[in-house]
């Protein structure tokens, strides 16, 4: 009761607050549940018994559940790895969900001289143990979110698996499963998983103002589950649209990882279309996204597995768009150097040697030259270009004779003119196609360096 208290005292001085939000804390500090959410009294919908689900139990995963059991609290696998075991998918990795508060973890750990680490997710339930020196768990304390601001909550801890169930973002996502194969599921997420649906549990804007990110789950999942493209509730999409505007204020780190893995997985360019459709492009670094070249894309190469890097860059129209899209999202080096380079090379042609400009590309690069090759293979494939995909496969890079060594064998003094000249002689060597030895390149020197001298 303290803590609702504290929470609603804490909430009523932030002015930041919007109205929806108000209502949304107003309502879950009061009945705790989503009023008129439909939800099963018997939640147990099926017991599990495949390989996938007897491959979980390892020692380490058998030793915390008799930990739990030894002290009486009760322990279930949560969320996500029920979902991928009920697709018949290996569970990623297990997060659990027990009715062991926060302090009586860290009572029973200590006392089983078991070490924890991390305890930075204390305050909202989670318990890292480290079983047997060898695998750690996230253990989380079964709770309701009562103050929120789009990205984190104050929490409240409960013993009622059903509230916890109802805080959680997806139906798909709301499943408990027992040590015995007891599937919990109170929000019918067992029904929608088997009709492919991606729903939010409840109401879909209670949902998403509670951490915006959901918008971009949603769209992840959907490609995860989902049978067609397009099958969206036309509700959900029009509530994303009516929220995408609370994503400027989530992470481009946060957003890229789930970006990313919905640009890796089933319909990308369509879940990226239907994306911009209900405005989230502004929020993402995509304020002016070129729909059209999308469109273009994937007509000519769908079908060639892009990367995630290609389905964004068809959206930018100039390599300005690319840094502010790199500003907002904060790629990898190899993600920010992949994208530039599409978008820098992509409208390069050369009839008489079509490979040409991409050997250039690939031996002249200032980058990885194992990532330079990479590059190369991305941009054919955005360009749909698979006679030159193909050729580009099968060569072999040719070794550039010339090195530092040569030159200074040669008389270069060290200094800038190295780099220059040996620039120089890799040009003449790549137009000459890779014909000319060490030695036929080395009598060029003098000449290079009467030019510097000058
Ligand atoms: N914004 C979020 C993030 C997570 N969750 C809940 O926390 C669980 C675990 O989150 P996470 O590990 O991020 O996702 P998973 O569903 O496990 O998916 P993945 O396989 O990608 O780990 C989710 O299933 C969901 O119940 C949520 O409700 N809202
Ligand atoms: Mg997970």
């Amino acid at each position: 009761m303290k803590t609702v208290f504290n929470g609603l005292r804490r909430f009523f001085h932030r002015d930041t607050c919007d109205y929806a939000l108000k209502k949304t804390i107003l309502k879950r500090t009061r009945s705790k549940m989503d009023e008129n959410l439909k939800f099963r009294e018997n939640p147990i919908v099926m017991k599990l018994n495949s390989t996938a689900f007897q491959n979980i139990f390892t020692q380490e995963v058998l030793d915390l559940k008799a930990i739990f059991d030894k002290y009486n609290y009760e322990l279930r696998i949560a969320g996500g790895a029920v979902r991928d075991l009920l697709m018949d998918q290996q569970a990623k990795d297990l997060d659990f969900a027990t009715t062991a508060t926060p302090n009586e973890m860290k009572d029973m750990f200590t006392k089983e001289n078991v070490r924890m680490i991390n305890m930075s997710g204390e305050k909202h339930g989670t318990i890292t143990p480290r079983i047997n020196d060898k695998e750690n768990f996230e253990v989380t304390t079964l709770r309701v979110d009562l103050v929120t601001d789009g990205r984190h909550a104050e929490v409240e801890f409960t013993k009622d698996w059903k509230l916890d169930a109802n805080r959680r973002d997806l139906t798909i996502n709301s499943m408990f499963l027992g040590f015995d194969g007891s599937v919990y599921d109170y929000f019918y997420g067992y029904d929608d998983l088997m009709k492919r649906r991606v729903a939010f549990v409840g109401d879909p804007d209670v949902r998403i103002k509670e951490d915006y990110l959901r918008i971009m789950r949603y769209f992840r999942f959907y490609g995860r589950i989902a049978k067609s493209p397009d099958s969206h509730e036309e509700y959900t999409l029009r509530v994303i649209e009516k929220n995408a505007d609370g994503l400027q204020n989530v992470s481009g780190e946060r957003i890229w990882m789930e970006l990313q893995k919905t640009l890796d997985g089933n319909f990308a360019g369509n879940l990226l279309k239907t994306m911009l459709n209900v405005g989230v492009g502004k929020y993402i670094g995509i304020p002016h996204p070129n729909i059209e070249s999308l469109d273009r894309l994937l007509k000519r190469s769908q079908h060639l597995n892009l990367h995630p890097m290609s389905y964004l860059a068809a959206l930018l129209n100039d390599i300005d768009d690319v840094t502010l899209l790199h500003c907002r999202l904060k790629f990898s080096g190899y993600h920010r150097d992949m994208i530039y380079f599409i978008v820098e090379h992509r409208d390069k042609n050369d009839l008489t040697r079509p490979l040409l400009p991409y050997e250039k590309l690939i031996l002249n690069s200032k980058i990885k030259q194992k990532n330079s090759v990479e590059y190369v293979l991305e941009l054919l494939k955005y360009r749909g270009d698979e006679t030159l995909l193909k050729l580009i496969r099968k060569w072999e890079i040719p070794q550039f004779p010339v090195t530092g060594k040569t030159l200074k064998e040669n008389g270069v003094p060290p200094g800038k003119m190295y780099g220059k000249i040996i620039e120089k002689l890799k040009n003449i060597w790549i137009e000459n196609e890779y014909k000319q030895t060490c030695e036929d390149l080395v009598k060029l020197i003098p000449s290079f360096m009467d030019d510097y001298k000058k």
